[in-house]
């Protein structure tokens, strides 16, 4: 699939821009502060509906108005159609073909995005949301069930939180109330567990022959899915049911004496392991990194796979963090199947063929130069 419009209104820096794309490679280039990650941001906003670098969307609307707009032209399967995010400071809609979808979950997953940018390069060694964010955020194009899903239990762990929290403070809760919100939160829990361990699955497929080559052959890599109950990856939903009720009331005490849910699929993490050793604790920066790498390449694929198209890649500010055998390894495997954007200070040290062919994009001061 690939983005061939771009328009914008009173998004970040930018006023009004109309930006036409190569479907091949598009190269974003202009010195920092000028609204390079701003264009790479407002394609992942049109994928996702939210941006990857702040979870307040008043941010994303330009100072002093009132409204952002975003409007692409997608093609996907050989068709054409629009789409459409409007952010304003009373709320935020999503438009697929001209028509207002009522719930975010029937738009995300009409455009695919993989973004790549510096951040990305801490998803093995920074902290467990990161990956947890990950898992969410892949998983949710593919399968926009798991973003309801998703919702719905983070709203009930909400109202359980604020339930142990009251119960902490000794203020009279009827027991029966938890009762019945731990119920729910583990009927929620036990489908995001069920859809994370089926797309964990899928992941290794692509992620083991991605990193083998890329390490060239030297490394074996292995995902593990570290939950907050014992379970393993084969059971099934009575089991994973079972499990967390167990351990639910096992901690109960302890869950009010904290004032908070200490258990379930926000707390989980993944475990990357490199020949058997986990690259969290034990990995050099590059094993890091090429796990990154890794991670990132077999998500391509693993859309590919599953929705029949590639997605668009978003390398934002990436490239010159990645030496040059890596470099050549991610611009070798999307060449000619992927519609790539590159943004950077400078083209200086990229020297890939597929660069050179590139559709050049000038930013300056939030206008754009072809
Ligand atoms: N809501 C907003 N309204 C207007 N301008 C904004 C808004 N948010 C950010 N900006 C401006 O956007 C610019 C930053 O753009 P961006 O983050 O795209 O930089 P960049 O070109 O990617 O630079 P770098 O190479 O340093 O990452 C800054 O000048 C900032 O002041």
């Amino acid at each position: 699939m690939h983005i061939q419009q771009l328009q914008l209104k009173n998004y970040r820096n930018y006023d009004v821009l109309n930006l036409s794309f190569d479907d091949k490679v598009n190269v974003i280039i202009g010195e920092n502060a000028q609204g390079k990650t701003n264009l790479m941001e407002a394609i992942y906003v049109l994928a996702f509906t939210k941006s990857h670098r702040t979870p307040r969307e008043k941010e994303l609307i330009q100072w002093e108005k009132e409204y952002a707009k975003i409007e692409g032209t997608i093609t996907k399967r050989n068709q054409s159609f629009p789409v459409e995010i409007i952010l304003s400071t009373k709320g935020k809609k999503a438009k697929l073909n001209h028509l207002e979808q009522k719930r975010l979950s029937d738009y995300i997953g009409a455009l695919n995005v993989v973004m790549f940018a510096p951040e990305d390069l801490t998803l093995v060694k920074g902290p467990p949301q990161i990956r947890r964010r990950f898992i969410d955020m892949e998983l949710g194009q593919i399968q926009p069930r798991y973003i309801y899903h998703l919702g719905q239990y983070q709203k009930v762990l909400k109202q359980r939180n604020h339930l142990l929290k009251q119960m902490q403070r000794n203020q009279k809760q009827d027991p029966a109330v938890l009762r019945v919100l731990t119920e729910q939160l583990i009927e929620h829990a036990t489908t995001l567990l069920e859809r994370r361990f089926a797309f964990l699955d899928l992941l290794r497929k692509w992620a083991d022959p991605v990193h083998h080559q890329i390490s060239r052959g030297l490394e074996k890599l292995e995902i593990n899915y570290a939950a907050t109950i014992e379970v393993s990856e084969e059971a099934n939903k009575a089991t994973i049911e079972t499990r967390y009720l167990a351990k639910f009331q096992e901690i109960e005490a302890k869950e009010i004496e904290r004032g908070t849910t200490l258990i379930g699929p926000h707390r989980d993490d993944l475990l990357f392991y490199v020949n058997k050793r986990n690259v969290q604790t034990y990995g050099s920066q590059g094993q890091q990194r090429t796990t990154a790498l890794s991670m990132k390449l077999a998500e391509i694929e693993l859309i590919h796979n599953e929705v029949g198209e590639y997605p668009i890649l978003l390398l934002d500010d990436v490239l010159s963090e990645l030496d040059d055998y890596r470099q050549s390894h991610l611009l070798n495997t999307i060449q000619g199947k992927v519609q790539t954007f590159v943004s950077t200070t400078s083209v200086d040290g990229i020297n890939h063929n597929t660069l050179k062919k590139a559709e050049l994009f000038r930013v300056n001061n939030g206008k754009v130069d072809t």
